[in-house]
């Protein structure tokens, strides 16, 4: 927590304290001064001398509601100003992230550390902020003013405050486990949350609504009855506070009752003595309700740090090269690569160099490794033996910004951002005019644009979700042509595009692509026939590298591709 806390702004944090100290000074004046009007029978007798204390009291009075408004919306401001900056650091940190990275948290739970565990510090900040000077001193104070007027009604403290204490220590230890439980158990509720969401489709066609929903329904009640018990222990600390007061109020009176009669005490002191008892009683609640927020946001602090502080395992050299000015080049030279956790590489020796103007196919089976290649190319991934040089450059030696703006990548599944289709054609190069748009929609066959209503403008949803799988697929052809790449990556691309819209658009592609270097995925012969040389895969390995006609001559499984696909149909 205190890792986080240096995050704050110092000097604001000092006002805040010094704004807090003159209300605690000012608030703790008063109960003396009504002791002192009560007490003196001469000042009693003197009209004007106590309008004139009232005045100051209720000037007093006045003042630390001023004081107290102030520095709590000061420290609302910093501890919202806190969690902001720690979204946006977190936000830039994940984004930094390679998929590893992102695969050793989850998305659920960095979803859930970015708001929840946010919320959790922000609220402690505040109170932490306003509470760490105000009850301490307004307990230590009151107790030693207390003492001062009636030390004889000291003992009262004697039996309330271990009292108190053993209270709050036996709901400490019950109540902190369960939040931390909580915390977790709010990971799971999003990431079941999360499924359902994005599977609703398929939970609808396997007809499992049932299934998902109690799947749902489990990890809810257990979170509801996990959060019941540990703010049933959190609500008992008020209780408990009240009938100590109201005990100690009684003991007060009763002692101080006999006290005045026998003259041995003055009905001033009481008053005060009451008042300042009540004070020392209420801030230890406060101390305490800071307490009990506290382990739960030292946990949430946890959570957030361990994002904070995850090395971003692919990273920029201190003396990058740069890639600028030299002659196009994709060259692999046997490279491995493999997941973590995992048995066998994804991808194993590859080599292979593509000059511009070539077309490097990459076909094989589900699970081949074809999309690591890719991943390779776009340093996603780092290769864990070889290496992948772009230009004559090893990509670890360059700038990942100088490598992606080489890159125009259209991925797997379309993804799309919510915005209008111009915003989306934008995204990597936000310069193009309309017309470079309209171009690149035609090149990748998206004539369905020039049916919308609203043409450009057109409203893309979150996710592209008001298009179609094959318009998306599209769209993110079109994106990666308006950034006029050096290298295309069409990552099965047109895995979603009929045979004839496949060809218009590979036709219409080779003009665009005359001076860069194009990789196509697929699964399809049809998509590869007329690439440059075609990286035939099995199981991570190339087992056929050559052109159509070469590889359907000499390259048996190649041939066991096209048999398969075509059943013996010549191609
Ligand atoms: N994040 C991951 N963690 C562990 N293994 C993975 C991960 N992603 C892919 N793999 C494994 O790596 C291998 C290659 O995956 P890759 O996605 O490159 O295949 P692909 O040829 O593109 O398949 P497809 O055509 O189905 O997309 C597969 O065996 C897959 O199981």
């Amino acid at each position: 927590m205190f890792k986080i806390w240096r995050k704050l702004n110092k000097t604001k944090v000092a006002i805040i304290c010094l704004l807090v100290f003159m209300e605690a000074a000012l608030f703790l004046i008063l109960p003396s001064m009504a002791a002192d009007v009560l007490n003196s029978s001469s000042i009693q007798g003197d009209t004007g001398t106590v309008y004139r204390i009232g005045g100051i009291m209720l000037l007093a009075n006045l003042l630390t509601i001023v004081l107290a408004i102030t520095s709590t919306r000061m420290s609302a401001k910093e501890s919202q100003g806190l969690g902001n900056r720690l979204r946006k650091e977190i936000f830039a940190k994940v984004m930094a992230f390679s998929k590893k990275d992102i695969s050793k948290f989850g998305t659920s739970t960095l979803m859930t550390r970015t708001t929840n565990d946010i919320m959790q510090i922000q609220l402690v900040t505040m109170l932490t902020l306003r509470l760490i000077i105000l009850s301490p001193i307004i307990m230590l104070v009151s107790a030693f003013f207390a003492y001062q007027r009636e030390p004889q009604l000291a003992w009262v403290f004697a039996i309330t405050l271990p009292l108190i204490v053993l209270g709050i220590v036996i709901l400490f230890k019950f109540a902190n486990p369960l939040f931390r439980s909580i915390q977790k158990k709010t990971d799971r509720l999003n990431k079941v949350f999360r499924e359902g969401l994005s599977g609703t489709r398929v939970i609808r066609a396997f007809n499992t609504t049932e299934y998902e929903e109690n799947r749902f329904d489990e990890v809810n009640n257990d979170f509801r009855q996990t959060a019941i018990r540990a703010f049933t222990l959190l609500a008992l600390i008020l209780p408990i506070m009240f009938m100590t007061i109201g005990v100690s109020n009684v003991l007060i009176f009763m002692n101080g009752a006999q006290l005045i009669s026998v003259g041995q005490m003055e009905t001033g002191n009481l008053i005060a003595f009451v008042q300042y008892a009540v004070q020392v009683l209420m801030s230890i609640m406060q101390v305490s309700m800071l307490m009990f927020f506290l382990p739960r946001a030292e946990v949430s602090a946890e959570r957030v740090n361990a994002v904070l502080a995850q090395e971003v395992s692919i990273s920029d050299p201190d003396q990058a090269q740069s890639l600028k000015d030299k002659a196009l080049s994709v060259q692999f030279n046997d490279v491995c690569f493999g997941f973590e956790g995992a048995d066998r590489y994804a991808v194993e020796d590859i080599s292979f160099s593509a000059q511009p103007g070539q077309t490097v196919a990459i076909i094989g089976g589900t699970g081949a490794g074809k999309s690591t290649i890719a991943n390779l190319v776009t340093r996603l991934y780092d290769a864990s033996k070889g290496s992948v040089e772009i230009n004559g450059v090893d990509v670890r030696e360059a700038k990942q910004a100088d490598l992606r703006a080489l890159i125009g990548y259209a991925p797997q599944k379309g993804i799309l951002f919510s915005g209008t289709i111009r915003s989306n054609m934008r995204y990597g190069n936000p310069q193009a005019s309309d017309e470079e748009i309209w171009h690149a929609l035609e090149v990748a066959q998206a004539d369905f644009v020039n049916e919308l209503a609203d043409g450009l403008d057109a409203r893309v949803e979150q996710g592209g979700n008001n298009f179609s799988g094959g318009q998306k697929q599209r769209l993110s052809i079109a994106r990666a042509i308006v950034s006029q790449p050096d290298i295309y990556i069409f990552d099965d691309s047109f895995s979603a595009l009929d045979f004839q819209t496949d060809a218009k658009l590979r036709a219409a592609l080779k003009p665009e692509t005359q001076t860069a270097i194009t990789f196509i995925i697929a699964q399809r012969v049809n998509t590869v026939v007329d690439a440059d040389q075609i990286l035939v895969l099995e199981e991570g390995k190339i087992v056929g590298l050559g052109s159509h006609e070469e590889l359907k001559a000499n390259n048996q499984i190649y041939q066991d591709i096209i048999d398969s696909q075509m059943r013996g149909e010549d191609i």
